[in-house]
Order: structure tokens, then sequence, then C-alpha cells
């Protein structure tokens, strides 16, 4: 596969203060990439730096072979962008405003309005291109948004928290709107988030605390390597239940009569559960959460 984004060494201070820590990674092309991480990770500035808003301290980042330092143009050729702050017009129509756009990256002007209809569609908005951007919610114009940075036919689309302040139901929609984007475009999309379910979404995972990577797998492997799935048992017959786990090694604390069981192996769990089958009254298999393998590494809540 190849690489598209890599990151090599990468420093950002301000002053004296260094906001990201000697970070490397790599990032496959046409894949979801997601840095997760609690407020003040360092994430925006590793994605402002790489859409060539900030400058780097130190490292190394090339986005499809050009280095955002030297090449600033042709890397933002062939990026687009969508930040937290709304940089729409909302005087403008949303057909006014992506023309605005169009012209910035000199799009011809033959194609114009070809391009904005499938963009605009891309995003479900075509009956709300003659529309003021006044007019339009909040979540309708992160999708004017997305139809914007995708008008030049990027082939990475960086999105700093793209669903941030938006509804559990917006959310959901915009996600499908993405991953339509990347199956049907190849695009490779790259973006920032402290939600958990987003980033189980994604391809690859890079959790980032205090500015270091602190883990970088698919959500799967890093639920496997740092979190347990937990069974939840409530039984009548407590003592058996104790005696059945202290005899297997299971690892497990008690609140009332339920017990939080660590999962290891899952035969034999139901080899105890068979042998008091009839005094158990609730099982409930929890399993392990992105949450966890943060909570894991640092001993926190992401949101803590
Ligand atoms: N312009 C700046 N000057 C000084 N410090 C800054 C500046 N911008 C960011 N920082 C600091 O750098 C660190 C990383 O900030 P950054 O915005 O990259 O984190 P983040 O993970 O994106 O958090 P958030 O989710 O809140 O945007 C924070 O401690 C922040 O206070």
């Amino acid at each position: 596969m190849k690489k598209i984004i890599v990151v090599q060494d990468f420093v950002k201070k301000y002053g004296h203060f260094t906001a990201v820590d000697h970070v490397s990674f790599e990032v496959e092309k046409g894949s979801i990439f997601a840095f997760l991480g609690p407020n003040g990770a360092g994430k925006s500035t590793t994605i402002h730096t790489l859409c060539t808003i900030l400058e780097k301290t130190s490292g190394t980042m090339l986005i499809d072979g050009k280095d955002v330092d030297r090449d600033k143009s042709k890397v933002r050729d062939v990026i687009g962008v969508v930040f937290q702050d709304s940089t729409l017009d909302s005087k403008m129509t949303v057909e006014e405003n992506l023309k605005m756009h169009g012209h910035f990256y000199n799009l011809p002007k033959s194609i114009m309005g070809e391009r904005i209809q499938f963009v605009l569609d891309l995003v479900d908005l075509t009956d709300w291109k003659k529309e003021m951007v006044s007019r339009l919610s909040g979540g309708m114009k992160r999708r004017v948004e997305i139809a914007r940075s995708l008008l030049h036919f990027p082939k990475v689309l960086f999105l700093d928290e793209p669903t941030t302040g938006l509804d559990p139901q917006t959310r959901a929609n915009i996600w499908d709107y993405l991953i339509k984007l990347q199956k049907e475009k190849e695009m490779t999309i790259f973006l920032t988030t402290h939600y958990m379910d987003e980033a189980e979404f994604c391809d690859q995972v890079a959790v980032m605390d205090y500015g270091k990577i602190i883990a970088f797998d698919t959500p799967s492997v890093l639920k496997q390597k740092y979190t347990k799935d937990i069974a939840q048992i409530t039984s009548e017959d407590t003592e058996g239940l104790e005696t059945l786990l202290q005899a297997s090694q299971m690892k497990f604390t008690k609140k009332g009569n339920t017990y939080s069981v660590e999962l290891t192996e899952l035969s034999e769990l139901i080899a105890i559960l068979g042998e008091i089958r009839s005094a158990i009254q609730g099982l409930e298999i929890k399993k392990g959460t992105l949450n966890d393998v943060f909570l894991e590494l640092t001993g926190r809540n992401i949101r803590g």
C-alpha cells in the first residue's frame, strides 16, 4: 500500500512549550486515519502543520511525496481542509461560496458548474444550492464545508473535529458521506477527534496525549492489545460462583451479588456458568472500548 502521508520526527514548539514532541507516523493511501486524544494533546497543531498553516519546528512531513515546507503550493493543491471554525460567508449562497473556492483553485469555468453539482450531490445538498448560508443549520453548513473542500478533487481530506457540536443524527449523516467518499473516490481521510465512536470507523488510529503518540494501530488491534472484555454475572449463589472463579484463577471484582470477571478464555467462563446454571440471574458481556485503551495507557478517561 502506498503511504500518502509520511511524518518523521515532527516537533512543534510554541515558544519554550513543546506542543508536539518527536512524532512519527505514516498513513496509507485511501484509508481513514484518526488522531484521537483529549483537548490539548497536539492534534490540531499536527493537522494545521500538515496543511501548511503552521510552520514546524523540526522534522519531515510529506504529503503525496511533497514536502510541506518546500512544496507548500503543491501540497495545497492535493489537500482539502475542513477546520473547527466555519469559514463560509454566510451572506452568500451555497453556490456562491463554492464558486469562490473554485476560483481560488483556478477551476476552469467550463467545469465549475458540473463540479459544484457533483460535490453537492455527494452531501445531499443539491436542493439548497441557491440558499443563503445564513439560513442553513449547523450540520448543513458543515456539509457545505465538506463539499467545498472536495471541489478540486483532493487526494487527502483533512478534517479537524468535523462533527464537534453537531447532534448525533447529523454526526451519523456526516460519517455516511465520509465513508461513501472514501470508498467511491479512494480518498484518504485524516481527521482529529475526541469521540471514541468516530475513531471506531477508522482504518487506523493514532492515540495522542501530551504531544506524543502513545499507541498506533487499527481500532480492533488496539482493543485486543490494551483491553479485556468483562463478563458481568449476577448470581444467587455468590459463594459457589466465587469458589469457581477463584479455582479457575480468573480476575474479578464484586459489587453486591454482581461479579465483573475479566474474560480471558470464554470456554472457561461457560464451564463455570454451567456448574451454577440455576443460580445465574443475569449475564452481560462488555466489550473493551477505545476509551478503555486510553484509560489503560494513561490512567485517565479521554475526556478527563
Ligand atoms: N498558538 C499557540 N500558542 C501557544 N500554545 C499553543 C498554541 N496553540 C496551541 N497551543 C498549546 O499546544 C497544545 C496542543 O494544542 P492543540 O490545539 O494542538 O491540541 P488539540 O489536541 O488539538 O486540542 P483541542 O482538541 O482542544 O483542539 C495545548 O497545550 C495548547 O494550549
